[in-house]
């Protein structure tokens, strides 16, 4: 098969340019999550549960102290007394005990089982301990600080929803279940094939005359740790259709999803495509009316997905965030969405719409939309500063300060 039959193979598979909008509705039914594996909890750390977490106890396990000081029956201070002996003392941990008989208070630590027959606490600065007596005030707070048993949650609770980040406060949670172990979402394996016969690694390029750093590869590993993805390898070869199929034959056995950066659109080294077409590749969009990022496409190799980047690095970059994010959510369990959640902030200044649908690089300042000065898709200063994309819907009109637009956070 000759480059340009496998190119014209790989862009008849193509779908025909489609919006935004449909591309990212492609892309939802295809990311679905790959399936799950158990950890220990002390590596369950920024997982997503694949199953809810249920309570294997009571929380608290017994009706327990809710302050330090002394646990007596209420019927004795009902009765009048206020000077009782002391039987014994209670800690967290401690077996539960019984205060046998009137008159009787036990010394108790917050967290400790309350004794049995015991159902108030008089806390410890409020009584007057002599030998093995105490005597307490005269009129006491209504509160017992008794915590009762199961309060907190009961045995078989649902105390973490599958699809929860497994952050620290969910940590909380899953240890306090009596887990170790979380049935969580496995995560996706991202690795990256750079094509560009100009492209060096980062630090080889002064050496040269005419080479440039490839400076997307890591970044875009990067912004897929960001996401919930796993690094797997990045590769870079010459722009031919033999070296990318070469090196996705390599990666593909240990990766879920393959970023192809460069070789996107037209041009007559332009081979990101045509390259995998022997490896099977099919295509479920390539083209997108959209600016920066008209060339991504996005397919599939058997079970694996294939997205490409343009080579441009703000294009590149836009690209990963508005695709790559919700494709690695998806695949991770959290759902598309999750990678494309948009805050809505107004304008600082007014911003023109054009044909295509924008996504501009700007910057928050002050709760207002400012827009980096200079857009361009190949002008990696505007990442300097940019942390937001800014959409802006197709049209032949002006958005005037003040509109409230949607964002996405780099
Ligand atoms: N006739 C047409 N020309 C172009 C079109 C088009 O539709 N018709 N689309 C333009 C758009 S939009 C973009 S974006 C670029 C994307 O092109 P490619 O994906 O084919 O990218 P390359 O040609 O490989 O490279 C473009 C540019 O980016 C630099 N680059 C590439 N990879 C890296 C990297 N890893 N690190 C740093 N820089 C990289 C490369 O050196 C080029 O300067 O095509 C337009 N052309
Ligand atoms: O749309 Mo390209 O991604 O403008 O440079």
């Amino acid at each position: 098969m000759t480059i340009h039959s496998k190119l014209s193979t790989a862009s008849n598979s193509c779908a025909a340019t489609v919006d935004f909008a449909t591309a990212q509705a492609i892309l939802r039914l295809a990311a679905l999550p790959l399936g799950s594996e158990t950890v220990a909890l002390e590596k369950a750390g920024r997982r997503i549960l694949a199953e809810p977490v249920l309570a294997k106890i009571n929380s608290p396990r017994f009706d327990v102290a809710a302050m330090d000081g002394y646990a007596v029956r209420s019927t004795d201070i009902a009765a009048g007394h206020n000077r009782f002996k002391v039987v014994g003392e209670s800690y967290p941990g401690s077996a539960r005990i019984t205060l046998a008989g009137p008159k009787k208070a036990m010394r108790i630590m917050t967290g400790a089982p309350m004794p049995i027959g015991a159902d108030r606490i008089v806390v410890l600065e409020q009584c007057i301990v002599e030998g093995d007596f105490v005597t307490i005030p005269e009129t006491l707070h209504n509160k017992p600080h008794v915590r009762p048993r199961g309060s907190d949650f009961v045995c078989g609770d649902t105390l973490l929803e599958q699809g929860a980040t497994i952050n620290p406060n969910a940590l909380v949670l899953a240890a306090a279940s009596d887990a170790n172990k979380l049935v969580v979402h496995r995560r996706p394996r991202l690795s990256c094939l750079a094509s560009g016969d100009e492209l060096v690694d980062s630090g080889d390029a002064s050496s040269t005359g005419t080479a440039i750093p490839d400076s997307l590869s890591q970044a875009v590993l990067l912004l897929g740790r960001q996401w919930g993805a796993k690094s797997g390898k990045a590769s870079r070869v010459k722009d031919t259709p033999e070296a990318i199929e070469g090196a996705a034959r390599d990666l593909l056995p240990d990766c879920d999803v393959l970023a192809v950066i460069g070789g996107a659109s037209r041009g007559d080294r332009d081979f990101a495509r045509a390259g995998l077409v022997p490896l099977g590749l099919s295509i479920n969009f390539a083209g997108i009316a959209m600016k920066p990022g008209k060339p991504v496409w996005y397919g599939r190799i058997g079970d694996r997905h294939i997205l490409g980047l343009p080579g441009n690095p703000v294009a590149a970059m836009t690209i990963a965030r508005l695709f790559l994010a919700p494709l690695l959510t998806g695949l991770g369990g959290r759902g598309t969405e999750a990678g494309l959640r948009t805050h809505y902030l107004p304008l600082a200044d007014a911003v023109q719409c054009a044909p295509r649908e924008q996504f501009l690089c700007g910057y928050e300042d002050e709760g207002h939309i400012r827009l980096i000065k200079r857009q361009s898709a190949s002008r990696q200063l505007s990442l300097q500063a940019a942390d937001i994309l800014v959409q802006v819907p197709a049209g032949s009109h002006d958005y005037p300060a003040g509109t409230q637009m949607a964002t996405y956070r780099f």
